[in-house]
């Protein structure tokens, strides 16, 4: 299918996004757009949400917006996508680990237990918020033993270290989970479905 299919050629869309999966999201569904990462310090973003008592889907809507901004300055003609995923144990937040030694500890403590992906994304045009949405899969991972984790991130290296829960569920990642409750695009950092509601009612999907 030639990406575009079902777009009216205006307006252009963007995503605000260096995140490869959330590009496979958007070209699996075959939509046309560009994808441009938006230097924004998330930390420092992430950082002063949790100090005030923000709550993650709070934050992560945040972040989304800073990204979705930032790009909007260099297209402001296009409607920009933007997005953040927050992974939520209990009252914890956790990032994309740093390492593959960072990326088993944070599976050592979701092991066993169910854990929330708070995944935010927002459409901005003309200079404002057009759209936004929140959804909030939940994931039970199975109590994984110690040798399974030395297989999983012998297998995965690298990779582990470039999403949010240290697993591809696209990828050998699924052999983590018990149970997956919401939509995968929403685990992959995108919430589709929703998305393509909003760019049907505004005028930029065919309905
Ligand atoms: N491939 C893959 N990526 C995942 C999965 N779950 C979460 N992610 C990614 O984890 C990352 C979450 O971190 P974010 O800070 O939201 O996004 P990012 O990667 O920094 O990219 P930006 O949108 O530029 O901030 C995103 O890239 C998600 O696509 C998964 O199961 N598979």
């Amino acid at each position: 299918m030639s990406a575009g299919a079902f777009q009216a050629g205006d307006p252009p869309l963007v995503l605000a996004s260096a995140s490869s999966a959330r590009r496979a999201v958007m070209e699996a569904a075959g939509l046309r757009f560009e994808a441009l990462a938006a230097a924004v310090d998330e930390a420092a973003i992430k950082e002063s949400a949790r100090a005030e008592g923000i709550p993650a889907a709070d934050a992560a809507m945040m972040l989304a917006e800073a990204k979705a901004r930032r790009i909007a300055a260099r297209r402001p003609e296009a409607l920009v996508i933007g997005c953040d995923q927050i992974l939520v144990l209990e009252d914890r937040w956790f990032d994309k680990p740093a390492s593959p030694a960072e990326a088993r500890a944070h599976l050592e403590a979701l092991r066993g237990r169910t854990h929330r992906l708070v995944t935010a994304v927002l459409c901005w045009r003309g200079g404002q918020r057009v759209w936004q949405h929140v959804a909030t899969p939940r994931l039970t991972m199975r109590p994984v033993s110690d040798a399974f984790l030395d297989a999983y991130l012998a297998l995965e290296a690298e990779a582990v270290t470039s999403t949010v829960g240290a697993y591809r569920l696209e990828g050998p990642g699924i052999h983590l989970f018990d149970a997956l409750e919401g939509e995968q695009a929403s685990i992959l950092g995108l919430p589709l479905l929703p998305l393509l509601g909003f760019l049907r009612q505004h005028g930029v999907l065919l309905r």
